[in-house]
């Protein structure tokens, strides 16, 4: 299924039309320099298109008051003077005679996002629109907003499709009050917004921005808002953000629909934000969202004024959108100490709600609200002192690097009398690997199995890591008769001369025994046993007690340690290993091979056992990017297996910076 674009050019159409320089950044341009970057970068092209349409009074009304909507009605017969009257009533926002028209058609295209992707006609999709909506209340226009789209859309979602939980991701640098108003009593529409906030000294100065408004009666948990302290924050304070808040949290959730407030003045460049984040960061922003709700997201531009960063990021979210391979975030920082201590409250204030934040550390300690003093008062000298400089400073960064889909999407190696599952492309060729490698593999561990075809399967195997190496192939998937010699060989012998570092991800029980300690190799096991301490910062055994078929403690370990690890690492070549008996669920291992996708630019190699043959199809079906089905065991957690996962993290941040997610105490 294909991916939604909607755009028109109608929407260029207002502007300002007086002095206002809290207005004067939102201009037509911001839509049409995003709409011809995805022409001239051949997206557009790709996507299917969808027109807007103007939305109706009754979806309007949805959201907002009638006697809202009847002033705004007025407004395109107006004079400048009435205009501006009118205007005046609301904050940071501005009239024009076409406004009104263009309010519907950015709400209206939203709406037809909505339609096209729940009838199944579109996978995903991207609206760009203006004027932009999450700051607009029921009663109220702000921030350059009319009529609150995204929160129409969820509205409507519910109303005319049956839509039951609705997420809305909000990583616009602004809060989006217009919808945690909305949806703050309402426990069917979770509304997650990171926002800069300074202490309430940023734009729209609310006490209700900060993380300790988490929706009220029974929408209470349901509204999560991440306050910025400081600007300046990067990649991994992003990244942080969802792995260890909004992803355990979403999955927890459960949704029918993902809607995502798309701002981009959360990016490098812009003049609102003031962040570091680069564009390349909305790839995998996007990415980590696309396997909740079966795939179904929609995102509608809401802000973005740095016109070079918006249009690369808008980019960067739709080529994500239509399966294409993500870019290699590189050095990855540990997240800085003012984000560790907004991760740190609102996993404590969220704990209570979300059974998968339960052990979350508090925040409540001494230390945090000593530490707190101490950065708001690090914050004040750094903002005085910074005011000037930062002004002057134009922002530079790099292109993002191109996105090739390799000729061959998936690969397989398999048993001659194997079937291949469709669309997956049968390795034959069999790379002649030389006396050495041969016999190194023949004495290794071949030597039961001295047959041809062993050495056959591994020349297969180096064929297919050689050609993902030189991206001919995206991914792979082998069968071979013992995973364990398989994977050994693979990073002792295939591997490591292939590719600098391959983080192994093995799912299953078994003994694996081969040195990790120079950091070539990055070996994360989740199974059912516990193992012996870990064997050093590069073999880390992490234990489910219930072992990995439960699905709640599967999902701590891919978002509280996996996926943080695997950033910060940044492998050349994911090894995915189905030790044979490990008891993941299908639904998991799909998820799994589609969260993993997002490291090494995709190139995934799964290794399974030929007598664990069974799980072929939905392997093969994730290898393809098919979205995974929705993990419905969370919605009904059983009690987890105790903070042993917590504890695991908070031992192991000393060596991984990606995993912390409390302030530094002491110092
Ligand atoms: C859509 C938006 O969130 O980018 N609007 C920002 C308005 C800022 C007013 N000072
Ligand atoms: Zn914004």
């Amino acid at each position: 299924m294909g991916t939604a674009l909607i755009y028109d050019e109608e929407m260029t159409k207002y502007k300002l039309l007086w002095v206002d320089p809290a207005c004067k950044i939102e201009v037509p341009e911001r839509l049409s320099v995003s709409y011809e970057a995805l022409v001239r970068t051949g997206l557009s092209d790709r996507c299917v298109s969808v027109p807007p349409r103007e939305a109706s009074d009754a979806e309007i009304l949805l959201v907002h008051s009638e006697e809202y909507l009847e002033g705004v009605k007025k407004t395109p017969h107006m004079t400048l003077e009435d205009l501006k009257e009118f205007t005046l009533q609301y904050g940071d926002v501005y009239f024009h005679p076409n406004i009104y028209h263009c309010a519907k058609l950015a709400a209206g295209s939203a709406l037809q996002l909505v339609d096209s992707v729940m009838t199944g006609k579109v996978r995903n999709g991207m609206a760009l629109v203006r004027p932009p909506g999450h700051h607009s209340m029921r009663s109220a226009a702000s921030g350059f907003c009319v009529f609150n789209n995204v929160a129409i859309a969820a509205r409507y979602a519910k109303q005319k499709h049956g839509a039951e939980r609705v997420l809305i991701v909000d990583w616009d640098i602004h809060h989006g009050q217009g919808v945690q108003y909305c949806f703050e009593d309402d426990p069917s529409v979770l509304y997650f917004s990171w926002h800069r906030y300074e202490r309430q000294k940023f734009w729209p100065n609310l006490r209700e921005s900060d993380y300790d408004s988490v929706g009220k009666g029974s929408g209470a948990g349901f509204n999560v808002n991440v306050p910025w302290n400081e600007v300046g924050m990067e990649n991994s304070d992003y990244l942080s953000v969802f792995c260890h808040v909004l992803l355990p949290v979403a999955y927890e959730f459960c949704p029918d629909l993902v809607l995502v407030c798309a701002g981009f003045d959360s990016a490098i460049g812009d003049p609102e934000g003031e962040m570091c984040a680069t564009p390349d960061i909305f790839a995998h922003l996007t990415h980590l969202l696309m396997n909740l709700a079966g795939g179904k997201l929609c995102a509608v531009l809401e802000g973005g004024y740095n016109l070079t960063s918006l249009a690369q990021s808008v980019c960067q979210t739709v080529q994500t959108l239509l399966g294409d391979p993500l870019p290699q975030l590189a050095n990855l920082r540990s997240p800085c100490e003012s984000a560790l201590e907004s991760l740190q409250c609102v996993r404590s204030v969220q704990r209570r709600y979300w059974s998968i934040l339960k052990h979350a550390a508090d925040s409540a300690t001494t230390d945090v609200s000593n530490k707190r003093i101490k950065l708001a008062k690090a914050e004040e000298e750094k903002a005085e002192t910074a005011e000037d400089e930062r002004s002057q400073e134009e922002k530079v960064w790099p292109e993002p690097a191109e996105r090739l889909r390799p000729p061959v999407c998936s690969a397989s190696v398999l048993p001659d009398d194997a079937a291949c599952p469709d669309g997956l492309k049968r390795l034959v060729s069999s790379k002649d690997l030389g006396p050495l490698l041969v016999s190194r593999i023949r004495n290794r561990s071949m030597e039961d199995a001295g047959d041809a075809d062993g050495v056959a399967t591994f020349s297969r195997l180096y064929t297919l890591i050689e050609k993902m190496r030189t991206n001919e192939i995206g991914n792979g998937v082998a069968l071979v008769p013992d995973v364990a010699a398989a994977v050994e060989c693979v990073v002792q012998d295939l591997g490591s001369d292939l590719v600098s570092r391959v983080l192994v991800v093995c799912v299953g029980k078994e003994e694996l025994n081969y040195a990790t300690a120079d950091g070539k190799m990055l070996v994360v096991q989740i199974s059912g046993e516990d193992k012996e301490e870990q064997k050093g910062k590069y073999y880390i055994p992490v234990c489910l007690k219930k072992g990995c078929g439960d699905t709640v403690g599967f999902i701590q370990a891919v978002f509280g340690l996996l996926l943080p690890l695997g950033y910060e690492y940044d492998p050349g070549l994911v090894l995915l290993v189905r030790m044979p008996g490990s008891g993941v669920g299908d639904c998991m291992w799909q998820q799994l091979i589609g969260l993993l996708k997002g490291f090494a630019k995709g190139h995934t190699l799964v290794l399974m056992q030929t007598n664990d043959g069974a799980c072929m199809g939905p392997t093969a079906s994730a290898l393809l990017g098919h979205p995974a089905p929705p993990l419905q065991e969370l919605l009904t957690p059983l009690p987890d297996d105790g903070g042993a996962l917590e504890r695991m993290r908070e031992r192991l941040q000393a060596d991984w910076k990606m995993l912390q997610t409390t302030v530094s105490s002491g110092n």
